[in-house]
């Protein structure tokens, strides 16, 4: 038996299980490759919001990194929460060193708005790991972050990704998720456009989201598709367990990561 392709995620726990760590794990198990870890946060969280968050020590996020991609390999990796400058810059610099595709999800804070970055780190996103990304996936309020600019519609997407793209990213995914009407989210290099459209889904239950599509592009980059393919099923994966989010707790629940394989 081949080894399935591996696919690394370097973001935070997310006590809950929809977003961060397990949401990226779920992925990627629901899509067949073999998932694997460097938690870098741990957080106290639920359906209502985050309770509390905890930075690992640098040294602890890079021997973990390092036991992984050393002995077992990487056909990619994605980064979620990465909570300060300190550990942005350890992860850019190890993501620098390897030749596997990066999938960077610039995680500022959570659905409730809820801070998962510090502002102090915002300087080194920008300048350190944005440059080494294959493909960075900011949501609307990330974009706002890093670029100061507001999006209000469609075509405020194309604007916003040429300021994302001028840190370095060799493409961009710009998600349209929190605008009205369709989910649309553009996804471009600078030369080729791909619009990503799907109904919007009436359900409240999407925690989880961004973290799903960002390790669900990683996924389908390590099986070796090229970029627009990869986006283009991930988009369809995110979708669809959006469509199947359910409730749990007292407030948002999360996406359904199993609703493909319960299809099958
Ligand atoms: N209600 C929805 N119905 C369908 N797709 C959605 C919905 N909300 C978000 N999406 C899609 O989910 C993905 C993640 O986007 P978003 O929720 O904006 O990310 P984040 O969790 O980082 O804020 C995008 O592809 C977006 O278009
Ligand atoms: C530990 C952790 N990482 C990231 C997030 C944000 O996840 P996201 O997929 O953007 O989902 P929402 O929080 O917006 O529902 C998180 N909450 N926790």
């Amino acid at each position: 038996m081949s080894a399935p392709p591996r696919v690394l995620t370097v973001a935070g726990s997310d006590s809950a299980g929809g977003a961060g760590i397990q949401a990226d794990l779920k992925t990627m198990l629901a899509l067949g490759v073999h998932g694997m870890s460097v938690i870098t946060a741990v957080t106290a969280q639920n359906s209502l919001g985050v309770q509390g968050a905890w930075p690992l020590p640098v040294e602890a996020v890079i021997a973990q990194y390092r036991s992984v991609v050393d002995d077992i390999g990487v056909q990619a990796v994605k980064t979620g929460m990465l909570a300060s400058a300190e550990l942005v810059e350890a992860v850019a610099e190890l993501l620098g060193g390897t030749d596997a595709p990066a999938v960077v999800d610039p995680v500022g804070g959570s659905k409730h708005g809820d801070s998962l970055l510090a502002a102090s780190a915002l300087d080194s996103v920008r300048t350190k790991l944005l440059p080494v990304a294959t493909v960075a996936t900011p949501n609307l309020d990330e974009v706002a972050q890093l670029t100061g600019l507001r999006v209000d519609s469609e075509d405020d997407l194309r604007r916003a990704a040429a300021a994302v793209l001028a840190y370095g990213p060799r493409w961009v995914v710009i998600k349209g998720g929190h605008l009205a009407g369709d989910a649309v989210d553009l996804l471009t290099d600078g030369s080729e456009e791909h619009w990503l459209r799907a109904p919007r889904h009436d359900n409240r239950h999407t925690h989880g989201t961004g973290c799903t599509l960002a390790s669900a592009i990683a996924s389908e980059l390590a099986k070796g598709r090229a970029v627009p393919e990869a986006v283009t099923a991930a988009k369809a994966y995110v979708t669809g367990a959006i469509a199947a989010g359910f409730a749990l707790g007292g407030g948002i629940g999360p996406v359904d990561h199993a609703w493909a394989l319960k299809r099958r």
